[in-house]
């Protein structure tokens, strides 16, 4: 049968046999660029090629190229560019701020655009950055050059609503992701696969390879075909033979532009050190700043607590130059904020971990200081490439204790790191302890903090590999403390020797994943397993499909992690579990080892009082008996199987079966409706009895409230207590009335139960006569 096409709507046939011819002749220009632009690409040669007007690139890439002023093309470029082109696997080294970023985004683009890409094929390219931060820049970066491709690209980098990113991923052809966002869709986004993706990107290789990030990687890669392009870029490369075997690469291109470079850092950069005794750190540094006001600088700190700490304190000594801070436990709004403010800034000084030590390209640092050691020479060489980008000047300032500083530049030294000697001028130098010792002594959130920093920082120290430059016995920690405004070191127990590696790795590791990463793998592992407490939270976080583990699960996981960070190793001593706290009778609880009890056969062992309640109670000490079995009583008082079956015979005497069923669901159905009555009789007059009671306390509450009787001891009374406390107790300590005001206003200032928690510990300090406080000056003078 002959089929009749019907001409389109108003529109004669002539006119669309024109279009049709004009579309296919479209196409067919279309496929002989692509033909011409893949052999340009095939045989380009790279020898004298300065220009991104030289590559063979797309009209779309050249343009938005061209348009956002990239005009020449750096060393890594050049080298690795028409390489990524042709689809070989590429091994990018070199400094930083030297353009890597362009150099595996250009070639993602145009690979992908070649192969025609469109939004059915689903994701093409996956970027993968160790931060949040970076994620955020490399996507701005995609978005400026890619702006005249149609490719659809995203940014799934954690901090809002996982559903928010499930839908619009499955549209994505270039995805731009943290590891762990990325594994976490991998494992909840219904549908989402990479069958088809082409280009596996990372930036900082090296960091993402390293322990840290091992388990979420490997999972990962799990998850995406064997046979793709991959691009591995960092500063400091990774060569290791068993990193890249784990990513399959084949026959990868090492391009390494500064190798036989003398120096590791940017030429224009100027690195310094000085040495400097632990407890004179904050007073150095805060001399320096002064004398630094009108600069743009980065202080490098070895962890959060550290952070925060000398952010809230120098804030509240009026240095003179914006202060900002940024680390890893801060909401993502607020990190999003703080990058933002400092990109924008010209004279700032931003507080920060080495969350952004890697890649972020902050424009005009004059200064990266770096209070605390580095962890290796890698992270020396990414921390000082803050500043000094692209052909820029810049200067690095290391602060080395006196027991660091042999075997720091050693290494600094070895790895082609070219840094000098200075000292502070005394003149200059300015002490703040005694400032310090008032903040804390007048703030006792600050006071807190100031004890947690002091922890942090011997537990980063703790924690270092190279424990001959890092020798915690090398460390004055009671001057330390002081310097910190305490009036002692706080009391630290259980300092043990610590896998480093184990400690990144479980850092790193996406919260809810880490229950699969400590599963138990084989027979082995299980029986060990047994040995341990295991808490019902405990097995709630380790079940293997993570895909149900509610929310509210990953976040008590969250919680307790965030508790580890400290507690991994490092302790205050406080309360024990004898409710004696430091006393001896908590050594010889320790001596006599934790206490145990026996459940069911089990031996289990208590670690604190409210877990042998919880054991004790009647539930538990059921649940752990032998099971009984249920039975049945009759009118007689007989005891009956649950589900007993008649004698035969005596069934066969009651009638046809049919029969039989048809009278038991008429009798059963006469008992139902009897029964709903009842309950609905029952229903309305409990529903009465509830009405009664609220109006009854509705009155009484209205009599109470009339006669001013409130003993507040509701559930919001407890909460409202707390917060009234604090109301009280700050304004009669604190003469600067700004300073409370602003300390309130922080993000991340301590939730209710940090504040419990620090009245706990401050209330034992607070003077509460005169002859306290003339103890507590006669302390802070000595
Ligand atoms: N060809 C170019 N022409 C001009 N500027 C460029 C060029 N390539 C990169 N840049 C600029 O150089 C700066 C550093 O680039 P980029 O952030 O890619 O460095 P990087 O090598 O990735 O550094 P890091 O190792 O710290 O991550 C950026 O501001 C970028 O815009």
């Amino acid at each position: 049968m002959p089929t009749i096409r019907v001409p389109e709507k108003g529109k004669p046939k002539s006119a669309q046999n024109n279009r049709k011819l004009t579309k296919s002749l479209k196409r067919k220009r279309d496929e002989d660029e692509l033909a011409k632009l893949e052999k340009a690409v095939q045989e380009f040669d790279p020898a004298n090629k300065k220009l991104f007007a030289d590559l063979p690139l797309t009209r779309q890439t050249a343009a938005a190229l061209d348009k956002s002023h990239f005009k020449e093309l750096t060393d890594i470029q050049r080298k690795a560019i028409p390489l990524a082109l042709k689809g070989r696997d590429v091994l990018g080294a070199a400094k930083t701020g030297s353009g890597k970023t362009l150099a595996f985004l250009t070639p993602v683009l145009e690979n992908l655009y070649r192969k025609q890409w469109t939004d059915m094929d689903g994701v093409g390219a996956l970027v993968i950055s160790p931060t949040r931060e970076l994620a955020t820049q490399i996507f701005e970066v995609l978005r400026k050059i890619g702006r005249e491709h149609t490719f659809s690209a995203g940014l799934v980098i954690g901090g809002k609503k996982l559903q928010d990113e499930q839908a619009a991923l499955h549209r994505m052809n270039i995805v731009v992701c943290t590891p762990g966002r990325l594994l976490q869709h991998m494992d909840q986004t219904v549908g989402l696969n990479f069958e088809n993706l082409q280009m596996l990107v990372l930036d900082e290789a090296d960091r993402i390879l390293d322990m840290g990030f091992k388990a979420t990687l490997d999972a990962i890669i799990s998850n995406l075909p064997r046979e793709r392009q991959t691009l591995l870029f960092s500063a400091t490369q990774t060569k290791s033979v068993s990193d890249l075997a784990r990513l399959s690469l084949k026959e990868p291109e090492y391009v390494s532009v500064h190798e036989t470079a003398t120096s590791a850092t940017p030429v224009k950069l100027e690195q310094f050190y000085m040495v400097v005794p632990l407890d004179q750190k904050l007073d150095t540094l805060y001399s320096f700043l002064r004398n630094h006001l009108t600069s743009k600088i980065m202080v490098f700190l070895s962890s959060c607590k550290q952070v925060r700490y000398i952010y809230e304190t120098f804030r509240q000594l009026h240095i003179g130059i914006p202060l900002l801070h940024l680390h890893g436990k801060q909401k993502q709004t607020a990190r999003t904020d703080i990058t933002a403010k400092f990109l924008q800034s010209k004279n700032s000084c931003l507080f920060a971990t080495d969350v952004v030590a890697r890649g972020l390209d902050f424009p005009e640092v004059d200064w990266v200081v770096q209070l605390d050691a580095p962890e290796d020479t890698d992270t020396y060489i990414h921390r000082v490439g803050r500043t000094a980008r692209f052909e820029k000047t810049g200067r690095a300032l290391l602060f080395l204790c006196p027991s660091e500083e042999k075997g720091m530049t050693a290494r600094l030294e070895s790895k082609k790191v070219p840094i000098v000697r200075v000292n502070a001028k005394a003149a200059k130098k300015k002490d703040i302890k005694i400032q310090l010792q008032n903040l804390c002594f007048k703030d006792p959130e600050l006071k807190y903090l100031a004890q947690k920093a002091f922890i942090s920082y011997v537990r980063s120290i703790s924690i270092q590999k190279d424990r001959d430059t890092f020798s915690i016995t090398e460390y004055p920690l009671e001057e330390f403390a002081s310097s910190l405004g305490l009036v002692a070191a706080p009391r630290i127990k259980g300092m043990k020797t610590v896998d480093v590696e184990k400690i990144k790795e479980r850092k790193n590791l996406p919260r809810a994943l880490k229950s699969l990463e400590t599963a138990p793998e084989s027979d082995d592992s299980g029986a060990e397993d047994k040995k341990k407490v295991r808490t019902k939270h405990d097995k709630m976080v380790e079940r293997q499909n993570q895909g149900v583990l509610a929310d509210h699960y990953r976040k008590l996981a969250k919680e307790d992690e965030a508790e580890d960070d400290d507690a991994d190793f490092l302790q205050v001593k406080r309360r024990g579990y004898s409710d004696s706290e430091g006393s001896d009778d908590e050594d010889k609880e320790e001596k006599k080892g934790p206490k145990k009890i026996v459940l069911g056969g089990k031996e289990i062992i208590v670690d604190s009082k409210k877990r042998e309640q919880l054991l004790m109670s009647k539930k538990k000490l059921a649940a752990a008996g032998p099971r009984g079995t249920k039975l049945r009583f009759d009118d007689d008082g007989e005891a009956h199987a649950m589900y007993e079956l008649e004698d035969e015979s005596k069934f066969a005497a009651a009638g046809p079966a049919a029969e039989q069923r048809q009278k038991f669901v008429e009798k059963e159905t006469e008992k139902v409706k009897i029964a709903d009555v009842d309950d609905r009789d029952l229903a309305r007059q409990k529903k009465k009895e509830k009405k009664e009671r609220r109006k009854q306390l509705e009155r009484e509450a209205a009599l109470a409230e009339a006669s001013g009787d409130d003993d507040g001891e509701d559930d919001g009374g407890a909460e409202q207590g707390i917060q009234l406390h604090g109301k009280f107790e700050m304004p009669k300590w604190d003469n600067d009335s700004e300073s409370e005001a602003e300390v309130r206003e922080e993000p991340e200032r301590p939730n209710k139960k940090r504040r419990k928690e620090t009245k706990v510990i401050e209330a034992e300090d607070v003077p509460e006569n005169l002859e306290d406080l003339e103890a507590l000056a006669a302390g802070l003078l000595g």
